[in-house]
């Protein structure tokens, strides 16, 4: 008898992955950076870690990636990272590694972090554990990071976006693969098609304690309440189809984003004058959404953080194109500075 479908359904997508992941390595020693090594040496088996929180999702993400990866010559090991937010919360993560052990994974480290305040709770959590997993992913030279958002998390994400007033990218959600520092394929989200529901049930079929993190339940946290609140109003609603829609609109808008992105990057040198200002006119004659990316990308240049650089400042910049009627120079985050000069755009940190 074969294993549960469930646990068939978190095996097949980890194992879709880890081939993924392996042809990345491959196509990397192929090209050896120092030109030096012998074409008959074999690299190294890479190392796949799982970051691990303990709860259903990537409990279950961490059993298929131990299943797996020893049938495809892989080396797995798992991270837990301890947030510090709750009384016992060490004790917790030395549990979760305990259990990432007892599936045979190998190394197995559990990582405390300092939980800043910067942007909200949840953000300032999600910095210190992605810092922590990049520094984890350095220090065992881990090939890839698989993280356990379901399909209900995109939805989630695309929900926010969306309520945020946010463009196409952000409707675009999570991306099934991106990136750290060094490393642009670092993370993998294997479940990102996957129901919520399948990972739980393939942690009960196989016996996995898993924990819920009483954050996820606490309707202090926006995608708390989204989640308990928001989403099983809208199904009830619109019907139960809601949050596969949603996670299709994420694939479509991300799509839509890349194609947008990469016309931008092409108008962007057709717009400059000799010197490399923009020139308004040139500005003015491009579709909002291409002319609104490269005053974006003029802003971040010139030094704003993309995190703080939001769509009513970029709206307000694209005035100064659009609506000219001798307005000032207008303020964005990190110091920087848009004005419009005898038929120039100046955007730099002043
Ligand atoms: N404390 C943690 N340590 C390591 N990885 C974590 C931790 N918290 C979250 N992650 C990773 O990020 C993913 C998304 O986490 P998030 O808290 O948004 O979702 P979740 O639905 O609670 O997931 P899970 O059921 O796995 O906890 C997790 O599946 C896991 O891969």
């Amino acid at each position: 008898m074969g294993p549960h479908p469930a646990v068939a359904a978190i095996r097949l997508a980890v194992r879709r992955v880890l081939h993924d992941i392996l042809n990345d390595h491959h196509a990397s020693a192929d090209r050896p950076a120092s030109g030096e090594q012998s074409p008959h040496e074999r690299p190294p088996s890479p190392l796949v870690l799982v970051a691990c929180s303990g709860g259903a999702d990537s409990m279950a993400l961490a059993s298929a990636l131990a299943f797996e990866a020893p049938k495809l010559g892989i080396r797995a090991g798992g991270v837990t990272v301890d947030h510090g937010l709750q009384p016992g919360s060490d004790l917790r993560a030395e549990e979760v590694a305990l259990r990432l052990r007892e599936l045979g994974l190998d190394p197995v480290e559990s990582t405390a972090v300092t939980v800043g305040r910067d942007g909200g709770p949840e953000a300032a959590a999600r910095d210190a554990r992605y810092a922590a997993l990049d520094a984890a992913a350095e220090r065992h030279g881990a090939a890839a990071v698989l993280l356990g958002h379901t399909r209900d998390d995109q939805a989630e994400t695309v929900l926010l976006g969306l309520a945020r007033g946010s463009g196409t990218r952000s409707l675009s959600g999570m991306a099934a693969v991106s990136g750290g520092p060094g490393a642009a394929r670092r993370y993998r989200r294997p479940f990102l098609e996957l129901d919520r529901q399948i990972a739980r049930k393939a942690c009960m079929v196989q016996s996995l304690p898993v924990w819920d993190d009483p954050h996820n339940t606490d309707p202090a946290y926006t995608r708390s309440r989204l989640r308990h609140e928001g989403l099983p109003a809208l199904e009830k609603a619109l019907g139960k189809g809601v949050v596969e829609a949603l996670a299709r609109t994420a694939q479509l808008s991300r799509d839509d984003a890349d194609a947008l992105d990469a016309w931008a990057r092409q108008a962007e040198a057709s717009v400059r004058d000799a010197v490399g200002l923009l020139e308004c006119a040139k500005l003015y004659a491009l579709p909002p959404a291409v002319r609104r990316r490269i005053l974006r990308q003029a802003a971040i240049e010139a030094g704003a953080p993309a995190g703080s650089l939001f769509a009513r400042h970029i709206e307000e910049v694209d005035r100064l194109i659009t609506g000219w009627r001798g307005q000032g120079a207008i303020n964005l985050p990190g110091k920087v500075v848009a004005q419009r000069q005898g038929g120039r755009l100046v955007i730099r940190q002043g």
